[in-house]
C-alpha cells in the first residue's frame, strides 16, 4: 500500500502522459496549483475560464473517496494568472499509495507549474489558536515519513529530483513573508498565524494521550495530509506555500463530552472558505507583482 510497486509501468513516463493528455485538453498553461483541502473545494469558484477535468476522466488518476473532496481538476485564470486547482487530494488512508498520493503535483511538474499552494483543514494543538484560524504553515513533521512511509521512497529518478533532498528551507520563506504582510493589508492578522504542521496517519483522530505528545513536541496544527505532496514538491523542484484552517482544537484533557468528527471539520471548512480563497486569491496576485516568483 505504502510504496511504489517496483514493476509497475515507469512513473516519469505515466506522469508525461497524464501531463499531456492534459495539456492537449486545456488551453491554460498553469504556473501555479492549488490542492484544496477537506471542504475546501470552492476555493476553485472564482477561477475565470474554467475547464474542468473528472479524475475518473484523466488517464492514470486516482479517484477520490473521501466526502468533502469532490475528485476534479479545475484550470482556469485567477487574477489573469493561470492555475490549477485539485478539488480534492488523496490520502494515505484511503489505502492509495503514497505515490499515487503524489501522482498529481508530479503531473504538475510536467505541465510547467512553478509554485504549490497547499491547504487542509486542521486540528490545532497550540493552546492560542482559535477555530477559524488560518495557519501559514512554517514547517512540517512527516510522521508518517519519519518512520519510512515516505513518497520518496522507492527507485529514485533523478528526473524528477535528487535521492537525497533538503526539506530545511522547504515552505518559501519569501511566500510565507508575504502571505503574512498580506494579512495585514486585509486585516486578517487577528486570525493568521505561523506555525508547524504535524501529518499523521490517521484515519482515526488523536487520542488524549497522542494529543499531549505532539502538544509536547511544539506542533500546532495536526492533519492526515500534506506533507507526502509537499515533499514531493519540493523532490522535484517546485515553490511551496501552505495554509492551515483551523477547524476544531484537539482535546488534550480527559473527561470532555466534547469529540471531534469529519462533519463538524467540513462544517468550518465551509464557514471559513470564502476567507480563505480571498487570501489564495490575493496571494497569488502579488506574487507575480512582486516578482516574487
Ligand atoms: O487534510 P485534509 O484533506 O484537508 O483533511 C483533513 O480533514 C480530514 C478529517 O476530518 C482528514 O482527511 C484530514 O487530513
Ligand atoms: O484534529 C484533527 N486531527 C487530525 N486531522 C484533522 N483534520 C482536521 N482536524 C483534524
Amino acid at each position: 500500500v505504502f510504496s511504489r510497486d517496483v514493476s509497475c509501468i515507469p512513473y516519469y513516463e505515466e506522469c508525461q502522459k497524464t501531463a499531456d493528455w492534459l495539456l492537449s485538453r486545456t488551453k491554460h498553461k498553469p504556473k501555479f496549483a492549488i490542492i484544496c483541502g477537506s471542504g475546501l473545494g470552492m476555493l476553485a469558484e472564482t477561477l475565470q475560464d474554467q475547464e474542468v477535468f473528472k479524475y475518473s476522466d484523466i488517464p492514470n488518476f486516482p479517484q477520490s473517496t473521501v466526502q468533502g473532496h469532490v475528485g476534479q481538476l479545475v484550470f482556469g485564470e485567477l487574477k489573469r494568472k493561470a492555475c490549477v486547482y485539485m478539488q480534492g487530494r488523496f490520502h494515505m488512508y484511503e489505502g492509495h499509495s503514497l505515490y499515487k498520493v503524489t501522482f498529481p503535483v508530479r503531473v504538475f511538474k510536467q505541465l510547467g507549474v512553478e509554485t504549490l499552494i497547499v491547504t487542509n483543514a486542521a486540528g490545532s494543538l497550540a493552546d492560542s489558536y482559535k477555530v477559524g484560524d488560518i495557519m501559514v504553515i512554517k514547517d512540517h513533521v512527516n510522521f508518517p515519513g519519519l518512520a519510512g512511509y515516505n513518497a520518496l521512497s522507492g527507485p529514485n529518478d533523478e528526473r524528477f529530483g535528487p535521492r537525497f533532498p533538503s526539506m530545511s528551507d522547504t515552505y518559501d520563506k519569501d511566500l510565507r513573508g508575504l502571505a503574512l504582510d498580506l494579512s495585514i493589508k486585509l486585516g486578517y492578522s487577528h486570525f493568521v498565524q505561523e506555525g508547524v504542521y504535524c501529518m499523521v496517519g490517521g484515519p482515526n483522530f488523536e487520542t488524549i494521550a497522542e494529543a499531549r505528545l505532539l502538544h509536547k513536541l511544539g506542533i500546532d496544527a495536526v492533519g492526515m495530509s500534506t506533507a507526502p505532496e509537499v515533499v514531493v514538491a519540493k523532490h522535484c523542484g517546485l515553490k511551496v506555500f501552505g495554509l492551515s484552517l483551523i477547524t476544531n482544537q484537539v482535546l488534550k484533557e480527559y473527561g470532555s463530552n466534547e469529540a471531534v468528527n469529519h462533519e463538524k471539520v467540513l462544517e468550518i471548512s465551509k464557514k471559513r472558505a470564502g476567507i480563505l480563497q480571498d487570501f489564495v486569491t490575493e496571494l497569488v496576485a502579488q506574487i507575480n507583482s512582486n516578482n516574487t516568483n
